[in-house]
Formats: structure tokens, sequence, C-alpha cells
């Protein structure tokens, strides 16, 4: 992701990516809270963009910006300038409208808290976002992708009758139905105890390998990073740095060596 090896960045192509290969990205993006004395600037001028079939993992210290980064890069806020492609679509160029019916359809979306629809059994909460979408619910599609995420035999269950880690598989297997250009991730991890976070982190690392599906995961975690492709370091929202082939001492030492600098 980010810059082909060797190659670097020029004026008008701060990224450097082949951007037939980037699945999402954002180009001289900012984001401003609040105006005059109160304004805050979340994300500052950040250009980057994440390779199509790519994991990646987004960090730093709080305040840093990262759910700012993920829900600018989603199209669940608009940034205050800049542009955010997805898919090759400009997500600037579309109305409210419209960008919910890109985000039902062409996004992913798993959260810390699973956000399941209690009233809802897992297979209508997996198909949701078909119905959503008035896209029909294909039987093999729908068990395909219940099988890749281990929940046969749970279809007709409600999600408090599932454990937490049950819950987080009803939401990825929520997330792939519609085949999404990207899955954002935010803290998928951060409600589960360690052994179903190392589930939870494999089944979202095999939508990678296996469906070649794009993931892009906030975490404060470094043993969750450390399943991904690349971990970007985001500080006073800025990125400042990247890890590629991450490992738990090669994160805590970026890490380390951003708090060295700041
Ligand atoms: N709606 C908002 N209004 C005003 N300021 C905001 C708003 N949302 C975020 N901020 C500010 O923007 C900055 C970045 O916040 P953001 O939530 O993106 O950081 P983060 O890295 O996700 O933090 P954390 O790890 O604590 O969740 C922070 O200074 C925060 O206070």
């Amino acid at each position: 992701m980010f810059r082909v090896r060797g190659r670097e960045p020029v004026p008008g192509d701060p990224i450097g990516i082949d951007p037939t290969r980037a699945a999402v990205r954002l180009t001289q993006v900012t984001k401003e809270y609040g105006r005059g004395p109160a304004k805050v600037t979340a994300l500052d001028d950040v250009s980057i963009g994440v390779a199509a079939g790519s994991f990646t993992a987004v960090m730093g210290p709080s305040g840093s910006g990262k759910s700012t980064f993920l829900h600018c890069a989603a199209g669940l806020d608009r940034p205050t300038s800049g542009t955010v492609r997805l898919g090759g679509q400009d997500l600037g160029e579309l109305n409210e409208t419209q960008l919910t019916r890109f985000r039902r359809t062409r996004i992913g979306f798993v959260f810390q808290a699973f956000n399941l629809l209690p009233s809802l059994t897992v297979e209508q909460n997996i198909t949701l976002p078909l119905r959503l979408a008035d896209a029909g619910t294909d039987h093999d599609t729908v068990h395909g992708v219940t099988a890749a995420v281990g929940l046969t035999g749970l279809l007709g269950r409600r999600p408090a009758e599932l454990s937490g880690g049950q819950q987080q598989r009803v939401a990825i297997a929520r997330a792939l139905i519609t085949r999404p250009e990207v899955i954002f991730a935010d803290e998928p991890t951060g409600a589960l105890d360690p052994d179903t976070a190392e589930d939870i982190l494999a089944l979202l690392r095999r939508a990678v390998t296996d469906l070649h599906q794009t993931v892009v995961m906030v975490t404060h975690d470094p043993a969750a990073a450390q399943h991904t492709d690349q971990v970007v370091l985001l500080a006073s929202g800025r990125v400042v740095s990247r890890v590629d082939a991450p490992s738990v001492p090669r994160i805590k030492d970026a890490m380390a060596r951003l708090r060295r600098t700041r």
C-alpha cells in the first residue's frame, strides 16, 4: 500500500501508489471541528492510498485522528477539504442519499460493539445490507459467507443467544455479504477476550487472503495490528510513520519512537 517501492512521491501525485490498485485514496484530506479559538484540526493534509486486497491497521495515540480518518475514509463524515476516492468514486461528488446507498452497497463496517439488531435472527442480520439495497438474497452466497465465518448452525439464533465472539462473526459476515470495496473495522476486538480476539483477527486475515477483501482496522493493540500487512501511525492528524510486515516488537518500537519525537 501507499508507496510503490522505490518510487518517491511527486507533486500532484502525493501518494505514489498505482491508482488502479488503490481501494481507498485520500488526497490532501483535512478535517476540522469547530471554529475560531475552538477549532481542532483532527486530520491535517493526509494523503494516503490503501491497496486493494490489503489488511491495514491505523494506530496512534489517543486524539491522533484515527476515528476521524476512518469516518472520512468510509464516507461517514465529510472532510473539510481534500478528496476521498473509494473504488474509483469521489465521495465528495455524492449527495447524502447517494452516499448512504454507496455505504450500504460498497462499504462494510465492523464495530467494537457489534451493532447487531437484537430482534433479528443471525441470518436476518447478515442479509440486512442486501435487503436495504433491494438486492436479492442468494441462498448459496449467504451459506458460503456464514460457513466462511464459522456460523453454520446458528442462523436461527438472535444476537443475545450468542457469545461476543460469535456476535462479531455475525457482524463480519454482514460486512462481507455485499463483497464491499473495503471493510472498515473500528476496534473490532476491543470487547473480546484475547483468545476470541485472535480468532476474529484470523477471520479478518482470511477475508483478505482468501476472499481478496480490503480491510482497514483502527486499533490500539499491537497484538491485533500484527495480523495486518502494514500499520499506519497517526500523530496530531498526520500520517507520521508506517510499519510493513508488522510484528509486536516492531510496532512497539515505532510507537516508542513516535513518543520520543513528540
Ligand atoms: N465531533 C467532534 N467535535 C470536536 N472535536 C472533535 C470531534 N471529534 C473528534 N474531535 C477531536 O479531533 C481530534 C481527533 O479525534 P479522534 O476521535 O479522531 O482521535 P482518535 O485517535 O480516534 O482518539 P481515541 O484513540 O481517543 O479514540 C481530537 O482532538 C478530538 O478531540
